[in-house]
């Protein structure tokens, strides 16, 4: 089989590897990025619910080189952001083989390089890359995380991931359950109402939450604040505007919004209208569920029950590295994420690179994606310097 050999391999066409690629492509480094599916960014595409818009501000979420127009809204909705990015990939040039599924990585004990296995998805062909550099951009959010529920298996009702969630259309007048209070599974059940659809939520931990235009702030306040500061401020904001929550079944954590997202990259909850739904009794709020019975009735561990037509699982994702990347341990842990923490969590032995798995959005991946086309330049430019002195 023929081998294509390239010096910087890149897998995973979100925005990581993107922007990995736009920031190799600037300093002239020959890169090629590896997609599973058929399109750029297909989380975003074809994983995500109608009415997502950017949650942070723009100037927190763009590609590097290369600002949102000046004419998008400061939270840019999804169509806009998929046509930033296509913009993105056309300015830089950027090559992507679509439909490429990296099935293994490993170092080829041979030469040292990174060797990968790929399946083209299109052609059912098998394919050998071998690169020097290998980029892991395959995601913190590539598999879908659905919990081990007693009695799942048996519901007789429709469930779902949340990334198969589109809109409540198909919804109205039904019951259903939400399980998870993210960002998804808060917006999920607000979009659900909205539609007309008996809606309730599982909170079974603590959570942070706030208007975008609080956290937008926040954001412009750790500039030049501590974060302990920020956080007093975030949370007494949340408190003037949302009240004590508690009888509705919501309590904050004790410890602040930023200290948890900067700690464990926990993120804090964006109320795009679902708080107000939930006071006025159009959105109910559950504890944990602790078993599902009898065709479509959901039990609940504080010994409440009720029946549901449809559950879905906004109950975050996995990645997926572990499953193909064989040479692992020199960069990520048993749970597929980096062993060195933030921010050192971007490079590991032998040509070994992550993007976007920091937990800080897009504006982690940019920092990612600069370090790593830096550092790849780096070592590229002292080996020349030192051949030709
Ligand atoms: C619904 C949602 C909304 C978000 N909104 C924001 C926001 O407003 N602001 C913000 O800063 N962050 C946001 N995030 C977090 C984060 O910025 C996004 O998840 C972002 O898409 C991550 O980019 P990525 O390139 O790291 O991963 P992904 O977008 O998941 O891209 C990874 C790519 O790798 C491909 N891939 C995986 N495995 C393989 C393989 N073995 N072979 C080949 N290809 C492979 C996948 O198909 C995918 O296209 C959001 C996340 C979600 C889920
Ligand atoms: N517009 C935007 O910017 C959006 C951004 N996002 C981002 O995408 C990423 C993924 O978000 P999301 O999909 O919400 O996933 P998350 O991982 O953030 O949230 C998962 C939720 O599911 C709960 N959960 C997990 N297992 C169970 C269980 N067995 N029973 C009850 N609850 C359970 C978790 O609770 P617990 O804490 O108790 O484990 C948590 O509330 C995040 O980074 C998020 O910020 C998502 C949507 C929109
Ligand atoms: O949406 C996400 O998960 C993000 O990681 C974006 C993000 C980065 N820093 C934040 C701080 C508060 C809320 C969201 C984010």
């Amino acid at each position: 089989m023929q081998i294509i050999e390239v010096p910087v391999v890149i897998v995973g066409a979100g925005p990581a590897g993107i922007a990995t690629a736009g920031c190799l492509n600037k300093l002239r480094i020959s890169n090629i990025v590896l997609e599973r599916d058929d399109c750029p960014v297909s989380l975003w595409r074809k994983r995500a619910y109608d009415r997502l818009k950017l949650h942070l501000g723009k100037d927190f979420c763009s590609l590097p080189h290369y600002p949102f127009p000046s004419d998008f809204p400061n939270f840019v909705p999804r169509v806009d952001f998929l046509r930033y990015i296509d913009s993105y990939i056309a300015h830089f040039n950027i090559a992507i083989n679509y439909n490429c599924s990296v099935d293994s990585a490993l170092i080829d004990q041979s030469n040292g390089k990174w060797r990968l296995l790929v399946t083209n998805n299109s052609s059912g062909a098998d394919e050998i890359y071998e690169a020097e550099f290998l980029v892991v951009a395959s995601g913190e959010n590539s598999e879908e995380y659905i919990p081990n529920i007693k009695g799942l298996e048996s519901y007789q009702g429709e469930s779902m991931h949340c990334s198969k969630y589109l809109n409540g259309r198909e919804m109205y007048k039904k019951n259903v359950l939400v399980v998870g209070c993210g960002n998804s599974g808060m917006e999920i059940a607000y979009d659900l109402s909205t539609w007309g659809a008996y809606t309730s939520i599982v909170v079974r931990s603590q959570v942070h939450y706030f208007t975008k235009e609080m956290v937008y702030a926040g954001m412009l306040m750790l500039k030049h604040f501590m974060v302990d500061k920020v956080d007093k401020m975030m949370v007494l904001m949340s408190k003037l505007k949302y009240g004590n929550m508690f009888k509705y079944g919501l309590t904050r954590p004790k410890e602040g919004p930023f200290a948890l997202k900067i700690k464990g990259g926990t993120t804090p909850t964006i109320d795009v209208g679902c708080i107000e739904k939930i006071k006025k009794g159009k959105v109910k709020v559950y504890p944990g569920i602790s078993s599902i019975k009898e065709g479509k009735v959901v039990k609940f561990v504080d010994g409440q029950h009720a029946h549901f037509d449809a559950i879905i699982f906004a109950t975050g994702y996995k990645t997926n590295v572990l499953k193909w990347l064989k040479d692992y341990k020199n960069l990520f842990n048993e749970n597929g994420m980096p062993k060195p923490s933030y921010p050192n969590h971007w490079k590991g032995e032998h040509g070994i690179y992550s993007a976007g798995f920091s937990k800080r959005g897009l504006e982690g991946i940019s920092f990612d994606a600069k370090k790593i086309a830096n550092d790849i330049n780096f070592t590229l430019t002292s080996r020349v310097n030192q051949i030709t002195s």
